[in-house]
């Protein structure tokens, strides 16, 4: 477990570049393209939002109800038993716990090989253990690139109990930026560029805004699969 914890640390290590991709002097609004029916995206022109359309997935309502349910009652014993962290400045994550998972329940089992073979390919080498974050009301996580020590070129994660904001920024170019809005129980999947060229970070409540919509931030839990770098 202490290892894998420590390989969560460098997973976190935040970005240095922080440039405010919504910096409202900027006349940040326009170029907004909201697409319909597909992935809930607003990004800083309509040629990056096509760019990362395939990089980037945003599923809504990706478990029900009673799949959500069942990862609650899965994890908040664990997870009730830890405190929240808010004093590590150096971290990527302010207002939170985690955990880690290698065997679950077969409710969870079964959704989470659902999430697998909805984001990786079938030969892909996955990281055994599932990584659970639980973000306090007021938490939030900052810009920073997963290790490409530890992780390879997809991220998928689960949003249980809240709606929030998963912001990318170009790693060198901070005006080139996507927001997603991640609904509750929705599934996101991140890969290739996406993945390494652009930071991402979870919005904290103040600045939890969708496309002009304020989108209410509360205790959010993520569960997230990885596969190993190739
Ligand atoms: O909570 C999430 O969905 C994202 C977590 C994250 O970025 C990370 O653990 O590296
Ligand atoms: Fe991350
Ligand atoms: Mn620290």
């Amino acid at each position: 477990m202490k290892v894998l914890l420590a390989v969560l640390k460098q997973i976190h290590k935040p970005a240095l570049c922080t440039g405010n991709p919504r910096c409202l002097s900027s006349g940040a609004t326009s170029g907004l393209l909201p697409l319909g029916d597909e992935a809930p995206m607003v990004g800083s022109s309509p040629e990056l939002v096509q760019k990362l359309r395939s990089q980037v997935e945003v599923r809504t309502d990706f478990i029900t109800e009673a799949e959500e349910a069942a990862f609650l009652r899965e994890l908040d014993p664990g997870l009730k038993k830890k405190r929240y962290e808010f004093d590590h400045w150096d971290d990527a994550i302010h207002g939170y716990r985690e955990t880690e998972r290698l065997r679950w329940g077969a409710a969870c089992e079964e959704i989470l090989n659902r999430v697998r073979s909805t984001a990786f390919p079938e030969c892909s080498q996955l990281l055994g253990p599932v990584h659970v974050i639980d973000l306090d009301n007021t938490g939030y996580i900052k810009p920073h690139i997963d290790s490409v020590k530890f992780c390879g070129s997809t991220i998928a994660g689960l949003s249980l109990l809240s709606d929030s904001i998963m912001r990318l920024v170009k790693e060198d170019t901070p005006s080139e930026w996507l927001d997603l809005l991640l609904s509750r129980r929705s599934l996101y999947i991140l890969r290739d560029q996406a993945r390494y060229k652009f930071t991402h970070e979870i919005l904290k409540n103040e600045e939890s805004v969708f496309n002009g919509q304020r989108v209410p931030r509360q205790r959010r839990i993520s569960v997230i699969c990885r596969n190993l770098p190739g």
